[in-house]
């Protein structure tokens, strides 16, 4: 079965190999059975996108609303909130995103771009999104076994794929000066409030984390074929703290081949990524659950539901 393979797979890898840290690389062919081409194809698309007038990007806009994940936020719309000692406030983030769903989401309706605009793109994001669900369903199965939940199905109830959102990510060029004495950040230090992520990025770099324990910020390199996955709030909040919602930012790329010179200035090359946020239902209650790792130890955090943690989380973020 397949939860069966990758269960033991992800979480040895994570404690393996990342002393405790709650990100993994799984591999898209042979352990998430993605089609080959599909990630490739939507970072193609996403170009495409990027590509696009300003006005034409701009008619598919975030609508008003904190609590609203769908639609494009240009330059300046996002902003993460201020953590202390590692997301500055007023500190702008360079970057931009196209957020989409599924079609069959009262609450968070799709913004589509006009199809003459972008013909297919439509069909290919749902189609993608579909993918992504796909994986996440083998992963929740295989989550689910690993923390030694009562089935396979104990996460995934809380979970479907019409609350998940894929994000299209741009960050345009900015200079490395700027970044560097803190001026602007690319996205600032945050966690992500959903279950796990799976984290498609280009082959530039620039994503960190975070280490738990150490507390120094550690590349995350892309690996070809491979996905990044992390853990967010909401999974942190199950196990209690056995899985730690990964600390992360976009700052600068390690690799000199990641930046192009603007006169005497080295600036980032445009960087895509596309983030699959797996997000519990919002009726869903947060707390910890009745697992090994978990038992024993007093609950670390307040009894919510997910939307209050989005509530929480979102306050402030999107400059409407
Ligand atoms: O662009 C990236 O690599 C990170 C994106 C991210 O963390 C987010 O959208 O929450
Ligand atoms: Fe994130």
């Amino acid at each position: 079965m397949d939860s069966a393979i990758i269960c033991p797979a992800a979480l040895g890898r994570c404690s393996r190999t990342s002393g405790g840290m709650s990100q993994y690389r799984l591999y898209l062919h042979h352990e998430l059975r993605y089609p080959e081409s599909v990630v490739e194809e939507a970072f193609a698309w996403s170009k495409k996108f990027y590509g696009l007038k300003e006005e034409d990007r701009a008619s598919a806009a975030h609508p008003p609303g904190s609590m609203i994940y769908r639609g494009y936020s240009k330059l300046g719309h996002e902003v993460v909130q201020a953590i202390e000692g590692e997301k500055f406030e007023g500190v702008p983030d360079i970057t931009e995103s196209y957020g989409i769903g599924s079609d069959e989401n009262p609450e968070q309706p799709n913004v589509w771009v006009e199809e003459s605009v972008l013909p297919g793109f439509r069909d290919f994001a749902l189609n993608f999104h579909a993918e992504c669900w796909k994986a996440s369903e083998i992963i929740l199965r295989a989550l689910a076994l690993g923390l030694g939940l009562p089935s396979e199905d104990s996460l995934l109830k809380f979970h479907s794929d019409i609350e998940n959102e894929l994000s299209y990510r741009h960050y345009p060029p900015i200079s490395e000066e700027k970044v560097r004495n803190g001026e602007v950040d690319r996205l600032g230090a945050h966690t992500d409030f959903d279950s796990f992520t799976l984290l498609f990025q280009d082959s530039l770099g620039g994503l960190t984390v975070k280490h738990p324990r150490t507390g120094k910020w550690i590349g995350a390199p892309p690996i070809e074929g491979a996905v990044v996955m992390n853990i967010g709030d909401a999974l942190e909040r199950w196990s209690n703290d056995y899985l730690t919602s990964t600390l992360h930012r976009v700052h600068l790329p390690p690799l000199e081949d990641s930046y192009d010179m603007e006169g005497k200035q080295r600036m980032t090359k445009p960087r895509f990524s596309i983030p699959y946020f797996v997000t519990p239902k919002g009726d869903t209650v947060l707390e910890r659950l009745d697992i090994p790792v978990a038992s024993g130890k007093e609950q670390k955090y307040k009894t919510i539901d997910y939307s209050e943690l989005c509530r929480q989380k979102s306050e402030g973020v999107f400059q409407n």
